[in-house]
């Protein structure tokens, strides 16, 4: 691979993991080794897939699950241990899944959370319950090393203005289905989903994390652009306020939200109705409604990219993540 001279190679699609992958290490000589764990990932797991049916199981990975059936491709979050908080090699994943979706025969794409089963002794032998979280957000871990020293911060934020560039191009009808308390990037991203479908058991928060008000801006600029300036959003987005599931329903960033006893029967059974509407139409209808608001979305994100790359070094977030990560913090 080459790393000096000039970059002449054109600017790679958002989809085109294995070019990007390449100009991050021209760009990042020092962080070859992660670049390329990245690239190699990318091009080992694209090779083994190609185009897919959706009623093919069309991706596996430890913590982001990925099934088709029914014209609906699912990715689930499936790291109940961290509170489904989302690493590296988890964004990595759900880009994959994004660009794979966008491409096979699905007609919408659904986020959602493994269901755990537990054992009950009341009135049923077993009973259903959704995993504790839907995320917890960016898993902290991702920029601090064990000795408690910030690291790889400008590929992190490269790579995190990628993830949510695939959300906002995502060509079909994306859905959330959030059957437990969302955080942090999980918060942001639910405003560039076409519904999100929530359970009353689901609550939407920022964290202590210093850097929340770089990425809820996104958040915001969805939330307030018919509305004015919402002074509930800004609450949540400098102090930290949590929503209720029927908060962030008033706040426009949840569609519509369902008693837990019955969301999963009713939210499924919706989907698989949408899923068998004209798929064209639904694309074409997509494309025209998100046109306006695509570029000024892109340039958002852009910005608050680079702002999370320039803070992230600064003594209030470090301290921030250490006290995280030593326990002596949470939200
Ligand atoms: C380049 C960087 C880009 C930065 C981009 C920023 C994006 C915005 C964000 O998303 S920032 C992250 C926001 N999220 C948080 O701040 C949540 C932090 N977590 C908590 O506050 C709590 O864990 C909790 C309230 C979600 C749940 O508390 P609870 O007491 O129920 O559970 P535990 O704290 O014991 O958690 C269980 C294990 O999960 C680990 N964990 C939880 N969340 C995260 C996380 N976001 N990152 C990493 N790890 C997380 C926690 O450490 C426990 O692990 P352990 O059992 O091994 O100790």
């Amino acid at each position: 691979m080459a790393t000096e001279g000039p970059c002449n190679m054109p600017k790679p699609g958002v989809f085109d993991f294995g070019n990007k992958a390449k100009q991050d290490a021209r760009k990042e000589t020092a962080r070859q080794n992660h670049v390329a764990r990245l690239s190699s990932l990318s091009s080992s797991k694209a090779s083994s897939q190609g185009k897919h049916g959706a009623d093919e199981k069309a991706q596996e990975s430890k913590n982001i699950l990925v099934s088709s059936e029914d014209g609906i491709t699912k990715i689930t979050f499936n790291r109940p241990a961290k509170k489904n908080a989302i690493s590296l090699q988890m964004y990595f994943d759900i880009m994959l899944a994004l660009k794979n979706a966008s491409t096979d025969n699905s007609v919408i794409t659904v986020f959602t959370v493994l269901l755990r089963r537990i054992s009950v002794m009341c009135h049923h032998p077993w009973s259903r319950r959704t995993g504790d979280y839907y995320s917890s957000g960016n898993d902290l871990k991702n920029s601090i090393n064990d000795a408690g020293e910030i690291q790889d911060i400008a590929i992190s934020a490269k790579r995190l203005r990628e993830f949510v560039d695939c959300f906002i191009d995502f060509p079909k009808p994306l859905v959330a289905v959030v059957n437990g308390p969302a955080v942090g990037i999980a918060v942001t991203l639910l405003g560039l989903f076409d519904a999100v479908y929530a359970s009353d058991r689901c609550n939407v928060s920022y964290s202590i994390h210093p850097s929340r008000s770089d990425l809820g801006s996104l958040l915001f600029l969805y939330v307030s652009k018919d509305n004015g300036l919402r002074q509930e959003a800004a609450e949540m987005l400098l102090f930290g306020k949590k929503l209720t599931a029927r908060e962030a329903w008033a706040q426009g960033l949840v569609t519509e939200v369902f008693p837990e006893s019955t969301f999963e029967t009713e939210v499924w059974t919706r989907l698989k109705t949408y899923a068998k509407l004209p798929p064209n139409a639904m694309r074409v209808s997509k494309e025209l409604i998100r046109k306006h608001e695509k570029q000024k979305l892109h340039t958002v994100n852009a910005e608050e990219c680079a702002a999370i790359r320039e803070r992230l070094p600064i003594e209030e977030y470090t301290n921030a993540l250490r006290n995280f990560l030593s326990r002596k913090a949470k939200l």
